[in-house]
């Protein structure tokens, strides 16, 4: 089992259970994340669609290098675009949503986070935006999420640095919500979404559609889906290849 929902008092939770390879998504995640999306936009009792890692120590690690690091051309192109077509509809979700990033978070998993509502984090966990690092550039729309989300400057920095930060430093510039104790995480998970989970479903979707109409402009999805495009290009670069070398070799 690559992933699985569960529901508690109102919560879906979706969690990817690969922590052996740090949680990092691949072919099957994807299948699985779009059916829990199904499922929890249309059950009434769900009112909040909650993502998050199995194991202690990673939330999600990105992509699946070793599924997804020998594609080329289209392949890799259709790749990046189906998980974008994923994160767009968890960013247009109509319930609120919520990464509770346990662990760490890098590249693709990061994109993942930024397209919830919010970002609750483990104390200790390290998040990094490293797709710069390996030759390519946010393959799954999170440039232009983060661009809408955090002060410009914030956001560029974070992008073009490329590193792993404390969860510190991210909650300092805006992208996490709150840092939970590692002791009472899941208490305080729960107890962070209690009050959305007890409003009712059509306050919160009304208040979702409301928040979902900066993200259906033409202008925003053209833009997110244009630096998939990006991406995808730059898939097949020397840089990304050799960046990748290592990785393959050992897998
Ligand atoms: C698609 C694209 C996008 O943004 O659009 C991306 O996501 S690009 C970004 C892709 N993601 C990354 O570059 C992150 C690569 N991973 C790492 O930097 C690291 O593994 C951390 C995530 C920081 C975890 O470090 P830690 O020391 O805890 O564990 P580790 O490195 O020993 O990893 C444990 C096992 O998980 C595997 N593993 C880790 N990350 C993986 C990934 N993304 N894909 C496939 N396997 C992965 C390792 O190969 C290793 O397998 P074995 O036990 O068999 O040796």
């Amino acid at each position: 089992m690559e992933a699985m929902l569960e529901h508690h008092d109102g919560i879906a939770l979706f969690t990817i259970c690969r922590p052996e390879k740090r949680n990092a998504i691949n072919f099957a995640v994807m299948e699985a994340l779009e059916e829990a999306m199904e499922q929890a936009a249309a059950d009434r009792q769900v009112k909040v669609f909650a993502i998050t890692g199995a194991g202690s120590e990673a939330f999600c690690s990105g992509g699946d290098l070793s599924e997804f690091g020998h594609l080329r051309g289209t392949e890799a192109r259709q790749m990046l675009m189906r998980m974008g077509e994923l994160l767009y509809r968890l960013l247009t979700f109509p319930k609120p949503t919520v990464a509770l990033v346990n662990g760490t978070a890098m590249g693709g998993g990061c994109e993942l986070a930024t397209a919830c509502d919010f970002r609750f984090a483990k104390e200790g966990s390290r998040i990094g935006f490293v797709q710069g690092r390996l030759g390519i550039t946010t393959g799954w729309g999170g440039a232009s999420m983060l661009f809408a989300k955090l002060p410009y400057g914030r956001a560029l920095d974070l992008l073009l640095r490329a590193e792993p930060m404390t969860a510190e430093a991210m909650e300092a510039c805006g992208w996490i919500d709150a840092i939970l104790s590692a002791e009472r995480w899941h208490e305080q998970w729960r107890e962070r979404l209690a009050p959305y989970a007890a409003r009712s479903l059509s306050v919160l979707q009304a208040y979702k559609a409301a928040a979902g109409e900066k993200w259906r402009t033409t202008w925003f999805r053209e833009q997110f889906f244009a630096e998939i495009a990006r991406c995808a290009e730059l898939w097949g670069s020397d840089e990304h290849e050799q960046a990748l070398r290592p990785f393959l070799r050992k897998n």
